[in-house]
């Protein structure tokens, strides 16, 4: 069935008792995943490495069904849904996103035709705006050296253009999976508090290794062994000094530390 279009982006989607095994494995990477995602909300998600993150972005995106539980797009199994329908609510840029040797404006755009004044507004909110201006043929300099005028551009800017594509794309949705490992804790925090801006009134999910870009987010999922444990602000999550969250939080402190005294004094 199509996806109804509702002007109002009143999409809400819901996991319900959701587990999941990769083919051909004997280990759940999901288990038994409860949560809703309501219109407007936005949401980190921590973890350790092998926690189930991406898995979950994974489900929820349709690249896989989970064996048991079902997610719902508002009420309805997301599997009852036309694919392309359903992936239109969606921007993902994922960790092993892809740039290609086109031009820098149809990267964004990923498209011959597009409107290159909203490019260019994406890419300013990105923050890599003014580094496609100087470029000798602005938004039409080629990407990458295959072509004679083409630019080399570093990993943090490819990854701020993947993420002007995700804005470029205006879907109700908005996931980045890390895509700011790349970037530096700063440059890493100055993305994270623009998305926040940028993705004011959509649904956002933003996964990232480093809590520290997170902290202002108010809602933390907190993913263990493929389980959600936590969930919550960080001045709720750091309340429990038992749980998962504190610990992962004392574990990154000692690298953002902003007295440089204290670091001295831990260094
Ligand atoms: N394609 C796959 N086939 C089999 N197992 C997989 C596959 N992808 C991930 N896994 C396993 O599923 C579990 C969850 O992985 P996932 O990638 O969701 O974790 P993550 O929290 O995103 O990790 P990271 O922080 O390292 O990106 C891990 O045990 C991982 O080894």
């Amino acid at each position: 069935m199509p996806v109804e279009k509702r002007n109002d982006n009143e999409y809400e989607i819901e996991f319900r008792n959701v587990s999941f095994k990769y083919p051909g494995s004997d280990t759940y990477a999901l288990i038994n995943l409860s949560l809703k995602l309501k219109i407007g909300e936005h949401f980190a998600v921590v973890g350790r490495n092998g926690s189930g993150k991406t898995t979950f972005i994974k489900l929820l995106t349709r690249l896989y069904d989970p064996q048991e539980g079902e997610i719902l797009l508002n009420g309805i199994n997301i599997q009852k849904y036309d694919y392309v329908d359903y992936l239109r609510l969606f921007s993902v840029v994922f960790q092993d996103f892809k740039l290609f040797a086109f031009s820098a404006g149809q990267n964004v755009a990923a498209d011959v035709h597009y409107d290159k004044e909203r490019v260019m507004e994406c890419l300013d909110k990105a923050g890599v705006g003014n580094r496609i201006r100087k470029m000798s043929k602005g938004l039409d300099t080629p990407l990458y050296k295959i072509d004679a005028d083409g630019v080399e551009i570093s990993g943090g800017e490819a990854q701020k253009i993947a993420i002007a594509r995700a804005l470029y794309k205006d879907a109700p949705f908005v996931v980045l999976d890390e895509p700011t490992a790349a970037l530096d804790p700063v440059a890493e925090f100055e993305v994270y508090s623009k998305f926040q801006d940028i993705a004011s009134d959509k649904t956002a999910i933003y996964i990232s290794h480093r809590l520290s870009s997170c902290r202002f987010c108010d809602n933390i999922l907190v993913f263990n062994q493929g389980e959600l444990i936590q969930s919550g602000s960080h001045d709720e999550l750091i309340q429990d000094e038992d749980g998962q969250y504190y610990k992962l939080w004392n574990a990154q402190a000692q690298y953002y530390r902003e007295d440089p005294r204290k670091s001295r004094l831990h260094g």
